[in-house]
């Protein structure tokens, strides 16, 4: 029996690639011909820019296949297990079954626009999810209803906090065994900090699941599954009586009575209108003036309407498209304080590109005002140049299709952007720019423009976290030590978070990532997509430097070059910084009469000689953090040119640096791990010898979730022997907590480990 199953899964899912490949020769194109055929101008109330977030697996790719499919753009459902969604095109994602880089796709939903983003939940890409969120209007968060809120679900809410977008929940999963509604929507309130709008109950729980109810309109609808096609298309969709079933009734009138009460507390035009014309009979409230109401105060961010279904066993995603349209944000119901400088002209954010072999870098963008033709030049506010743009397209996953213009609140990929890279404002000329600057600064009062000012002018880009791992990269021989310089800049302009520097001693090529899987995904694209056999040192933690005492030092530099004399004599204090969030930017300061008599490009010219020294610290050459330097004295013959001058200011900081004692910091992570109780102990005892710190077990479900620090170093490898000692059960996330100070056997160990001693 067991042998026929398996052999009928092996039949389902080669048709189903079967049928993929076929689709993405002829069918996807056929459909997207159809979007390019229809009127592609959508008034601008009628778009949604929104993205689809979460924790890694909680089925935002699966959700979004079904948006597609149900939509029309597709007509085969793909299988994140079998590898054949849309949105997860790349190879690696393939394999993994999971979304590495977000993916841009766009559909029409009952004369609506969706222009639609799914993104990683791995936290190695969350810098990936943050500046795709940057461009949104809205998201919806994708909850596995049986976990809850889980460790980069609350990541992603923060970022989604920061750039003010408002969302909507979605409690996907509700067919697992273990899943709970209320759990869920408990742990929403508890852990996110925010009021839920339940908008929808469950008809059914687990296996039982088969249909759900609007609480607005006390509709219920029922999934009905047909013998040959269980594709959620054909459902049933009727006014609920009580005769149907009483206790349903009556959950679904409580339920419609407390999310009346909520949105009245938090939107006076509702209050009124319970207070008022219909505070008789609460039931009387029409289901429009409610969805107006909840729009509101969704827009507002006062709080999240919840909604709930199973993508997999296609149950309540065409409700969640509808809410999509009614609930979150159009681009115009944004407030964008650029704009009203920028007037009707051109300006739009890049926030993505990606490497095409023959058309180049293809850089994704979102206008905000103005529109964009193909074959026009553009102003680049960040790297100050004119670039000339060839082509626009629209982006359906890894396909796209030609499009004449681009309007705002829309997106798009542009071809022939040389420059641009992600988090550039793009506007329409030069002129644009400064006459858009000079409306900035008559609405700031004619105040001379501040760096701040100009800032403002800048659509604000993407605060990428310093990488935790790094190790050399080798090509295969030297001749190919080019290509691979090609490559790895090509893929640093798609991903900012991948740092690539030269080893200064070793002139070795050396990468540096968010995480193993970063770092492995990494090396993984260069063999495919660039055809370089790489090899990887060992994967090396990036630590960081700071000093434990105040220290001075001076340093002279006399030295002749030619006729020229360039002499510096220069005092610095160095001092340890308390306190403040960790940075590696020293704060810098000149005593009394020192910063009157230096020169603009002087001053320029001290500063970066004080900022490269903390680049490479005294002792290992990791960065030093959380320094405070002061600029004693300064003297220099006139002659001397800026780059002798930094020379020496950087040499008296290394001095200055190794007087004041070097304290080595290791990166210090936050760990979840979500194992069950049977293996919990196994997990606790193999946390105690990594130097982990366990601050919290709480309980989710039947599972335990473990809440603890540990340093990074000792988590090399670590899912290999947590998979073999939960056979498989838990599974953990990872993200940078803080730095903290080695003791001094551990550091006098590591040192020794990095002279190569031990
Ligand atoms: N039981 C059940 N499984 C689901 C559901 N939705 C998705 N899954 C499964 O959950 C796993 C992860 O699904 P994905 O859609 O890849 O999740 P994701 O959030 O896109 O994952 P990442 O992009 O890797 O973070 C796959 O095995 C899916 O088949 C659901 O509604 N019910």
């Amino acid at each position: 029996m067991e042998l026929v199953k398996q052999l009928w899964k092996l039949l389902v899912s080669y048709f189903r690639k079967k049928d993929f490949a076929e689709l993405n020769q002829g069918q996807l194109h056929g459909n997207l011909g159809a979007i390019f055929g229809k009127n592609n101008v959508f008034a601008l109330c009628r778009i949604r820019n929104i993205g689809i977030m979460a924790h890694i697996d909680a089925g935002k790719t699966t959700t979004t296949e079904r948006m597609l499919y149900y939509s029309g753009y597709i007509r085969t459902l793909g299988d994140v297990d079998d590898g054949d969604t849309v949105t997860d095109f790349m190879v690696q994602e393939r394999e993994r079954g999971i979304t590495i880089q977000s993916a841009a796709v766009t559909f029409d939903w009952k004369d609506y626009r969706i222009n639609l983003i799914d993104t990683p939940g791995h936290v190695d890409f969350t810098v990936e999810v943050e500046r795709c969120l940057r461009v949104l209007d809205g998201a919806v968060a994708v909850f596995d209803a049986s976990a809850g809120v889980e460790a980069q679900t609350l990541t992603v809410w923060r970022q989604a906090d920061k750039h003010q977008i408002p969302r909507i929940c979605f409690l996907n999963k509700m067919d697992k065994s273990r899943a709970s509604f209320t759990y869920a929507v408990e742990s929403i309130k508890q852990k996110l900090k925010t009021k839920p709008l339940l908008l929808q109950l469950p008809i059914g729980e687990a296996k039982t699941f088969r249909g759900l109810v609007d609480v607005v309109t006390k509709e219920q609808i029922i999934w009905k599954p047909t013998s040959d096609l269980d594709d959620g298309k054909n459902f049933e969709q009727k006014l609920l009586l009580e005769a149907d079933d009483p206790n349903l009734f009556q959950e679904v009138q409580d339920a419609r009575n407390t999310l009346i009460e909520q949105v009245a507390d938090l939107d006076d035009e509702f209050a009124e209108l319970v207070l008022g014309e219909y505070s008789e009979n609460l039931d009387l409230i029409p289901a429009d003036k409610l969805q107006s109401a909840i729009r509101r105060v969704t827009l507002a961010q006062k709080a999240v309407p919840v909604l709930c279904g199973s993508a997999l066993k296609n149950k309540g995603v065409q409700p969640l498209l509808d809410a999509v349209t009614m609930y979150l944000p159009a681009p115009n119901e944004r407030s964008y304080e650029f704009l009203q400088w920028y007037k009707d002209d051109l300006c739009a954010l890049a926030f993505k590109v990606l490497h095409d072999k023959c058309r180049g870098p293809l850089v994704f963008i979102r206008v905000y005002s103005g529109s964009l033709k193909p074959q026009s030049a553009v102003y680049n506010i960040n790297k100050s140049c004119t670039e000339r743009m060839s082509r626009l397209l629209l982006p359906f996953a890894d396909q796209q299709i030609e499009i004449p213009s681009l309007m705002p609140g829309n997106i798009a990929l542009t071809v022939g952007l040389k420059q641009s890279a992600t988090g550039d404002t793009i506007v329409l000329s030069k002129a644009s720019a400064v006459a858009a600057a000079r409306r900035a600064r008559r609405d700031a009062g004619g105040e001379k423009r501040s760096s701040s000012n100009i800032e403002s002018l800048l659509l604000a880009g993407v605060e990428i976290p310093d990488p935790v791992f790094f190790c050399t990269i080798e090509p295969p021989s030297m001749a190919k030590q080019q290509d691979l310089d090609n490559a790895l800049s090509c893929l640093q302009r798609e991903d900012p978070s991948l740092k690539v520097k030269l080893d200064p001693d070793t002139g070795q090529t050396v990468l540096c990532g968010m995480g193993e899987l970063h770092i492995e995904i990494i090396h993984d694209r260069i063999k495919r997509e660039y055809g370089i056999e790489t090899y990887l040192g060992p994967l090396q933690i990036a630590y960081r430097e700071t000093i434990v005492n105040a220290a001075q030092a001076t340093d002279v530099l006399d030295k002749t070059v030619g006729d020229k004399r360039h002499f510096v004599t220069a005092e610095l204090e160095v001092r340890p910084r308390s306190g403040e969030r960790a940075t590696t930017k020293p704060a810098i300061e000149y005593a009394v009469g020192v910063i009157e008599e230096l020169p603009k490009e002087v001053q320029g010219a001290v500063e970066n000689g004080i900022t490269n020294s903390c680049i490479q610290g005294p002792l290992l050459g990791f960065p030093v953090q959380d320094i405070d330097v002061t600029v004693q004295s300064l003297t220099l013959h006139p002659n001397t040119s800026h780059t002798m001058l930094s020379a020496c200011v950087s040499r008296c900081m290394q001095k200055a640096l190794k007087k004041a004692g070097i304290q080595i910091l290791e990166p210090l992570m936050n760990l979840e791990i979500t194992v069950s109780e049977d293996h919990l102990s196994a997990a606790l005892a193999d946390l105690a010898q990594r130097r982990g710190n366990v601050q919290e077990i709480q309980s989710r479900q039947d599972n335990r979730v473990v809440v603890a620090t540990v340093p990074l170093a000792e988590m090399m490898g670590y899912s290999t022997v947590l998979r073999s000692l939960t056979s498989g059960s838990a599974t953990f996330t990872l993200e940078l907590a803080s730095y903290q100070a080695l003791n001094s056997q551990e550091q006098s160990a590591l040192l020794q480990r990095r002279m190569g001693l031990v």
